[in-house]
């Protein structure tokens, strides 16, 4: 296995040091290192932070692979500095048994450039009717610890609640897509002024607000691990809070989408910017970023929803939600977090591996940079700024909500275990 000198990096922003992956870990960590044989890589004024860790990204296989393959997706993930990601499970055939997440655990190690860990649905063909398998997707090779329903909204309270007794045995997490389904019928985009300006129908933040706050009751009362996927609300940010307060295990998500941008662009009823949750108001935006920077919520995950052009072309009514997300995230929290103050290096090095690591239990990523950890790492250049691409993007699909817009910053490397991922900006398979 070849050995790399990272020369002159920045461990989390801070002061410049030489970095040595050998053997597949971080042998060592110092100034003036030199090693004979290593590959040296120059990386003067690069960050290097832990290898990011992705808690909700949509891969697509099997069943939609014409807008987004796990090969596809985990080098978009890669290029955008991802080490690990868990595949949601609303893929067709849904990822509701030991054969499917094995089937998509398998391929991730095929494609070999990030670990892809299967999200188990909670509950048979996403139906809300009767629970999976939960304890054989546990006990599979793909050792699922996070489920989810995810597109779908858990809503039967006495399912829910069974959910969380059943997960809670092996400590895996209910990760729930908190949406009243009674109250979005029908629903567009975010409800307020604008949606009645723009007659579409709303999606009011009670939707989301009432699950969340039943879902904590619940979890407490179980004694289970809950998570919140892709939170929007600045209301939803204080019941977080709230129950954290009184102990109750629940983390939650936040979208780099979420933390950028507002219903104002349903203005241009342009359907990329159709998603689920909506994009909400620049008041919740505030409060997610505040939220996010205090602890409440714990982690950034993309919510990476590759769609085909025809399911993204028609009106917004007609169009599928969801937008893509790997690529950009990082730019996009360095954006809304970072230069804005909010968060520092370190930061951002717990909300986007750490934490999400310790949510869904993988052991190996979201260590830190030290002698000896797995070498799990990306080189980001924070000086550069370039507009985004989409006809650029690793992504089969083309559905960024970023396209046209400036971003700051490009992750240069990534390292998957010791094993270039990335070289100087691009996919090595
Ligand atoms: N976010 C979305 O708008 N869509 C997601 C599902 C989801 O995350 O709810 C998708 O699978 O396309
Ligand atoms: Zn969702």
């Amino acid at each position: 296995m070849s050995s790399y000198l990272i020369k002159r990096a920045r461990p989390l922003g801070g002061e410049a040091a030489d970095i040595l992956v050998a053997d597949g870990r971080i042998a060592s960590i110092g100034e003036n290192l030199t090693v004979p044989g290593a590959e040296v890589i120059e990386a003067d004024g690069l960050i290097a932070l832990p290898g990011l860790v992705d808690l909700h990204t949509h891969l697509r296989e099997p069943g939609r692979e014409d807008a987004e393959t796990v090969e596809t997706g985990s080098r978009a993930a890669a290029l955008g500095g991802f080490t690990a990601v868990h595949a949601m499970a609303n893929t067709d055939p849904v990822a509701d048994t030991a054969g499917v997440v094995e089937q998509v655990w398998r391929l991730g190690q095929e494609a070999g450039l990030v670990d892809v860990v299967p999200v188990g649905a909670v509950t048979v063909g996403l139906a809300g009717e009767r629970l999976a398998e939960l304890g054989a997707m546990a006990d599979s090779a793909a050792r699922v610890r996070v489920f989810s329903d995810d597109g779908h909204c858990v809503a039967d309270p006495a399912l829910m609640r069974r959910a969380l007794e059943y997960v809670k045995a092996f400590d895996g997490v209910v990760a729930q897509h908190a949406e009243e389904p009674r109250l979005t019928l029908g629903a567009q985009m975010h409800e307020g002024d604008r949606s009645a300006r723009l007659g579409l129908a709303g999606w009011p933040a009670a939707a989301e607000e009432a699950i969340i706050a039943r879902d904590v009751l619940l979890a407490g009362h179980v004694g289970a691990r809950l998570h919140v996927c892709h939170v929007s609300t600045a209301g939803s940010v204080e019941l977080l809070r709230w129950a954290k307060a009184r102990g109750v295990q629940v983390t939650a998500e936040v979208t780099p989408h979420h933390l950028l941008l507002t219903d104002a662009c349903a203005e241009s009823y342009d359907p990329v910017f159709k998603v689920n949750p909506p994009l909400r108001t620049a008041e919740d935006v505030a409060a997610l970023r505040a939220g996010l920077a205090d602890g409440t919520i714990d982690a950034v995950a993309t919510d990476h929803a590759p769609h085909a052009v025809e399911d993204k072309e028609s009106e917004w009514a007609a169009a599928r939600p969801g937008m893509l997300g790997l690529e950009q995230a990082l730019s996009v929290v360095v954006e809304t977090m970072v230069e804005t103050g909010l968060l520092d290096w370190q930061g951002v090095a717990d909300r986007m591996s750490t934490r999400p690591a310790v949510i869904g239990r993988l052991t190996g990523h979201g260590r830190p940079l030290a002698p000896g950890e797995p070498a799990n790492l990306l080189l980001f250049d924070p000086a550069v700024r370039a507009t985004v691409d989409p006809a650029a993007l690793a992504s089969r699909s083309r559905n960024s909500p970023y396209a046209g817009r400036e971003l700051p910053g490009r992750v240069v490397h990534t390292f998957l275990r010791g094993v270039p991922t990335v070289t100087d900006g691009k996919a090595n398979r």
